[in-house]
């Protein structure tokens, strides 16, 4: 598993690193690996290096420092190299003593000759005329969207991005944007990943993110969030071993749909039938229809004969009266593992009695979209997603998947991972039921809940990806292209061409390819295991 560290935690590691290694000598190690990133996109983007040009936008604090010191060793390689200062009095002055040494120009960002936006003529032709933009305006330390100064250089910013540390403008504990921000090509940062780059949409803005090793390894603490890899949850995905039978991989329910809506039952009946080689049991009016589309499914009318399970998926398409109020119920009293989605989390939310019904021993799993969460907490969730989903799990003693585009994963003991798929190919009616058909199997397996959610999730959005055409490298790639790309952000990359790679054509899809292509996606996450195995 990746961590995920709070600026909070990063500063603290800094420090101890540095009783032992000298802050500068910290600094220069992490401006040599932007420069690494920067001398790589100016040679794919432009086809060399030397006599290139790159802009180097340099604001107040240490994030400036190491983009100034990144364009000294640029100018190394024969780069040309300007630097546009947003704060010249408060420039840090190694790094830009440095940079003049090396031959490098440093320009005020608002003269001589300003334009009617405050930009000087110099400045301007230095991001205008750039190959490659390095973001130094601001780190750690930054708040809110960049301010004006800032956010007029970035509006002429052409050039691809390499943002130091994070993504300006984007705040580095939510990563929320509120306000202009600096959407980058890649970011280098150092250490181990911030949140920023992995939730919301800092997750785009980040475009690829690189950890750099600069000597905090063995200073970090436990992280504050925990990212899965393809291999890992290949590693993990319930497979049948030589002494297995259909009941021993163990069996799932499912409690779904409604005669009037059956694609509900079908599309989570469907997806456990394409997670595991054990056994689907389905209870509900949906019977037949659930029997038609998945002949393997033992399927049964009323929810007091389904037969033993060892684990319940419940909620998609019973509605929120009293027959699936009853469902609930039954399953809640059963004792064993439940995935709650839809209809069972409001059915919860606006009846607490309910909860008494649960065993306090059998896990269970809450699945809520932003509205439905809204429900459970009793108000909105707000930018900060991972406390609030913190909140609720440690309030109900339930392990809490907060749906979104990065999904997040709490676990009552406060344990947090986080899916940031970068892509919104799962935002399709009915994907939500795929993903608790998913969840069901794998507690049906005896995946821990927690990582159930995140093993169930990956899967989830990969098949998404998949079926899409956007495809992704199980190997824990990311999704190829730029975050520039012309599909903007919070979407895929679009198709073509583009800076930092070839982007793959994607098309609109339905929840029934998402679920078709399940089985791609747990072969290809198997495959990055067995890679990973013989690495
Ligand atoms: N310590 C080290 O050696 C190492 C540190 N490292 C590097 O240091 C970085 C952290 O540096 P830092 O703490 O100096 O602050 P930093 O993020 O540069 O901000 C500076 C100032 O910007 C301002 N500002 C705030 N918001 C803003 C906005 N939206 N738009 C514009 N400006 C805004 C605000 O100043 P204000 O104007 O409010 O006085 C703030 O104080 C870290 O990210 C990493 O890159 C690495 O080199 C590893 C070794
Ligand atoms: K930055």
């Amino acid at each position: 598993m990746q961590g995920v560290w709070t600026p909070d935690q990063i500063r603290a590691a800094e420090q101890r690193l540095f009783t032992r290694t000298p802050e500068p000598q910290v600094m220069r190690r992490a401006a040599h690996a932007v420069s690494v990133h920067a001398v790589r996109l100016l040679a794919e983007c432009t086809g060399g290096v030397a006599g290139r040009h790159a802009t180097l936008l340099v604001g107040a604090g240490n994030n400036g420092g190491d983009a100034l010191w990144a364009g000294t060793f640029l100018r190394r390689r024969g780069v040309g190299v300007t630097a546009v200062l947003l704060a010249p009095d408060k420039t840090h002055p190694a790094g830009l003593a440095a940079l003049r040494r090396a031959g490098g120009r440093a320009v005020a960002a608002d003269g001589p000759s300003p334009d009617t936006s405050g930009i000087g003529a110099e400045a301007a032709d230095a991001v205008e005329r750039a190959d490659a933009v390095i973001d130094g305006i601001v780190g750690l330390s930054g708040r809110g969207g960049l301010r004006p100064t800032a956010a007029e250089l970035w509006r002429r910013v052409t050039a691809p991005v390499v943002a130091v540390d994070l993504p300006s403008g984007v705040d580095p504990v939510t990563g929320a944007v509120d306000g202009p921000a600096v959407l980058a090509d890649v970011t280098v940062t150092f250490g181990g990943r911030r949140p920023c780059h992995v939730l919301g949409a800092g997750a785009v803005h980040s475009g690829d993110v690189e950890v750099a090793d600069i000597g905090l390894d063995g200073y970090l603490p436990e992280p504050e969030l925990h990212l899965l890899d393809a291999a890992e949850v290949g590693e993990n995905w319930p497979v049948p071993g030589p002494e297995d039978d259909k009941y021993t991989q163990g069996v799932v329910g499912v409690a779904a749909g409604s005669a009037t809506f059956p694609g509900a039952a079908v599309l989570a009946s469907g997806a456990a039938v394409q997670a595991t080689s054990g056994m689907v049991r389905y209870a509900g009016p949906a019977a037949d229809v659930v029997r038609s589309h998945w002949p393997e499914v033992v399927a049964t009318g009323s929810i007091t004969d389904a037969g033993r399970v060892q684990a319940w998926a419940v909620g998609p398409g019973i509605g929120t009266g009293a027959s699936g109020r009853e469902v609930l119920l039954h399953v809640l009293e059963s004792g064993r593992p439940v995935c709650a989605d839809a209809d069972s989390i409001t059915l919860l939310a606006n009846d607490p009695t309910l909860w008494d019904a649960r065993d306090p021993d059998a896990p269970l799993v809450l699945t809520p979209h932003a509205g439905e969460f809204a429900r459970l907490a009793g108000g909105e969730a707000g930018t900060d997603r991972v406390s609030a989903a913190r909140d609720v799990a440690a309030r109900f003693d339930a392990v809490v998947l907060f749906k979104g585009n990065t999904t997040v994963i709490a676990a009552p003991d406060g344990r947090v991972l986080v899916n940031d798929s970068r892509h919104a190919w799962p935002a399709t009616a009915g994907s939500g039921d795929v993903l608790t058909g998913l969840l069901g199997a794998l507690l049906a397996g005896g995946v821990e809940p927690w990582l159930a959610c995140g093993y169930a999730t990956f899967v989830h959005s990969l098949a998404a990806e998949l079926a899409a055409g956007g495809g992704r490298a199980a190997g824990g790639a990311r999704s190829g292209g730029s975050a520039r790309g012309p599909a903007g952000p919070g979407v895929a990359p679009a198709d073509g061409p583009g800076r930092g790679g070839t982007f793959r054509v994607g098309a609109p899809i339905g929840a029934s390819a998402l679920l078709a292509a399940v089985p791609d996606a747990i072969r290809s996450v198997r495959e990055a295991a067995f890679r990973a195995a013989f690495r």
